[in-house]
């Protein structure tokens, strides 16, 4: 049974007669690339309110390694599309930030920032600071300020919305490199299904609100993984035409 990091067990949530979550049931193993599928206004922002405890659950609930995620005891990052590295602060020390706030000893947190900074090839920015830097330079600090805190769990909302394809594909291998290289359980909420496919072991398509699971889709190509193949473009349609009815 604890073989799963997260179960999420019959979440329901409404705001009065307004139903955003329906019942939703899904498990994440540990280590597992779950992506999220969904129509806008469909509740990931009440998912992820549910989660860091902000708001309360009308029914069900979510538990990370069997206990109710609550912020305080369970290790949550976020990475989302806004750019928000400090300003003030260099490359090197966004990376080291949360983990400052964590207490983390300092000779665990130089080894994990080098860990960070060798794998997604920050070496000749780290002193610089976010305005120096391009908007994918960024974007990859962010990826790797949630990477380097060893989350149980990382949540990842579109982060490359405002990508251009050649950045957005980039960053989409860096992720993976991440992923590998650290074992951490992501959950990655996109509305783009090559994205989705491109990323995920795992596939989960939400409903229109009231929101339900819809069908979960496993992902089983080798990596990287090829957008021209025809498993690819075979399962890319397939999820298209489950969430045609949005
Ligand atoms: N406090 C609230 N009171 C009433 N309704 C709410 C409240 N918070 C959210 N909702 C409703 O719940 C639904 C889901 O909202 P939510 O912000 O979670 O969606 P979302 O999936 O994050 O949207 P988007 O795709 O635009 O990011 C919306 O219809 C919204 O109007």
């Amino acid at each position: 049974m604890e073989d799963y990091k997260v179960r999420v067990e019959h979440l329901t949530k409404n705001f009065g007669d307004v139903h955003v979550l329906d019942d939703i049931s899904f498990n994440i193993k540990k280590g597992e690339f779950l992506v999220v599928v969904g129509p806008t206004g469909c509740g990931k922002t009440t998912f992820l309110n549910l989660l860091t405890k902000i708001i309360d659950p009308t029914s069900g609930d979510i538990l990370i390694d069997g206990e109710s995620a609550d912020p305080r005891k369970h290790n949550l990052a976020f990475a989302f599309q806004e750019p928000s590295a400090i300003p003030w602060l260099t490359v090197e020390d966004n990376l080291k930030f949360g983990l400052k706030i964590k207490k983390i000893p300092k000779a665990e947190m130089q080894t994990r920032v080098e860990k960070i900074i060798k794998l997604l090839g920050l070496e000749k920015f780290r002193h610089q600071y976010p305005n120096q830097l391009s908007v994918s330079c960024e974007q990859r600090v962010i990826i790797g300020r949630a990477f380097v805190m060893y989350p149980d769990l990382l949540l990842m909302d579109e982060p490359y919305g405002q990508m251009d394809i050649k950045m957005r594909y980039y960053l989409e291998d860096e992720v993976i490199k991440l992923w590998k290289e650290l074992g951490s359980t992501v959950v990655f909420i996109t509305h783009n299904i090559e994205e989705a496919v491109y990323l995920a072991q795992k596939v989960l398509i939400l409903s229109n609100k009231p929101t339900t699971v819809k069908e979960e889709v496993t992902i089983d190509l080798p990596r990287p993984r090829d957008f021209t193949s025809p498993e690819f473009v075979k399962l890319r349609q397939y999820i298209t035409d489950q969430i045609k009815w949005w």
